[in-house]
């Protein structure tokens, strides 16, 4: 076993046995992933007037107790507002060992909801991050965007992936390891900085009918985060087909679905993660930066062929996204260890070999 890395499913389990991990009640099938650990909501969303840091001198539940405007119990479900900032308390409490680590992203259908989710621990002064060794509660600050959405008790918004020391391949190994696994299936691989480039595809799959994505509709009905195959894609999303000019044109604050051009991999003893791409190049980005599980887009586990999707936002200008052009970069980190179980059909995976696709809540 390596001494740096990504802890495998095996590895948090072992955190959860050690007590390193604590819930008032047992895990739910398949909260624990190859790579990660799902986190819960507990049973009150806090409306506050506005997100917060604690800082280093004080405790989220301080903050809270003078911040907060109302109570909304999800023991039975309640309804999320678009526009409105909520602090929940997470089932998941964390006595992290020394020397591990940890940071948190929203799942990726959180993120094609365009749920905007971030996690917070007492005395953090950055979102996502967990310092080593600590020992503490969870909070998630969410706040969806777009549509207003059911959410309740357990259900599973966010994700957290413990480390221990440092994981993550520099530029040359990087190199090294598309050269042996082809990483990002591109004719030339555009490495920088420790990252590895993903674009846009703008010309839609062959037998697609010229679909490249979805934009966001406005003031939909309501989606039930745990509910899958449930709603009708007409009903929330407009479809964008391409027709003589790859080429799309974003307009400000507007939500989009799109799909990278490259079919990614993700190779066992490895773990990724999406990075937006340098603002410097324009005013939009891939607004959800995502966990990509080993075993992702690798044939073994039945993933030839997977796509990035790609939640894109242009701001404060309409920007013309053309076919090609580079919108976030995968860095890729060591799993300390294989995982037990792959991304992929085992698991009941939602996206392996996916292209461009929406979350699970539509049919
Ligand atoms: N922007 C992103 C982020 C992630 N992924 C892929 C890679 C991940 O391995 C896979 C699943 O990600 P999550 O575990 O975050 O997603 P869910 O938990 O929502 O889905 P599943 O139930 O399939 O695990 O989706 C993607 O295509 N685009």
């Amino acid at each position: 076993m390596r001494k740096t890395g990504i802890l495998p499913d095996r590895e948090i389990s072992a955190l959860f046995e050690a007590g390193a991990l604590t819930t008032p009640r047992p895990l739910d099938d398949g909260q624990i992933q190859p790579a990660s650990l799902d986190l819960r909501l507990g049973e009150t969303a806090y409306r506050v007037r506005a997100s917060f840091l604690p800082g280093p001198e004080h405790k989220v539940a301080d903050k809270l107790a003078r911040l907060k405007l109302h109570e909304v119990d999800l023991t039975d479900g309640a309804v999320l507002e678009t526009g409105c900032v909520y602090i929940v308390p997470l089932l998941e409490r964390l006595d992290l060992p020394a020397g591990v680590a940890a940071a948190a992203n929203p799942k990726s259908s959180t993120g094609r909801l365009d749920i905007f989710t971030r996690v917070m621990a007492d005395h953090c002064a950055e979102f996502d991050k967990i310092p080593e060794a600590y020992a503490g509660p969870l909070y998630l600050e969410v706040s969806p965007r777009t549509f207003p959405i059911v959410a309740r008790t357990g259900s599973r918004l966010s994700q957290i992936r413990f480390r221990r020391g440092k994981a993550a391949l520099d530029g040359e190994a990087l190199l090294d390891l598309h050269r042996t696994e082809t990483l990002v299936a591109s004719e030339q691989p555009n490495v920088n900085g420790g990252g590895i480039a993903l674009s846009i595809d703008l010309k839609g799959a062959a037998g697609a009918g010229g679909l490249v994505g979805y934009r966001a509709k406005h003031h939909t009905a309501l989606i039930d985060v745990d509910k899958r195959d449930a709603l009708n894609v007409v009903d929330y999303w407009e479809p964008l087909f391409i027709r003589d000019q790859p080429e799309l044109i974003l307009d400000p604050d507007e939500f989009y679905i799109l799909v990278s051009r490259e079919a990614v991999h993700v190779p066992p003893d490895y773990a990724a993660e999406m990075t937006p791409f340098d603002p410097l190049v324009g005013e939009f980005r891939v607004h959800y930066a995502g966990f990509f599980d080993p075993g992702f887009g690798h044939s073994g586990a039945g993933g030839t062929g997977s796509r990035a999707v790609l939640e894109v936002r242009s701001h404060e200008v309409p920007f013309i996204l053309e076919h090609g052009q580079i919108v976030g970069r995968l860095v890729y980190e060591h799993m300390l260890s294989r995982p037990k179980a792959l991304y992929g059909a085992d698991l009941g995976s939602n996206y392996q070999a996916q292209g461009l696709k929406l979350s699970k809540h539509f049919r």
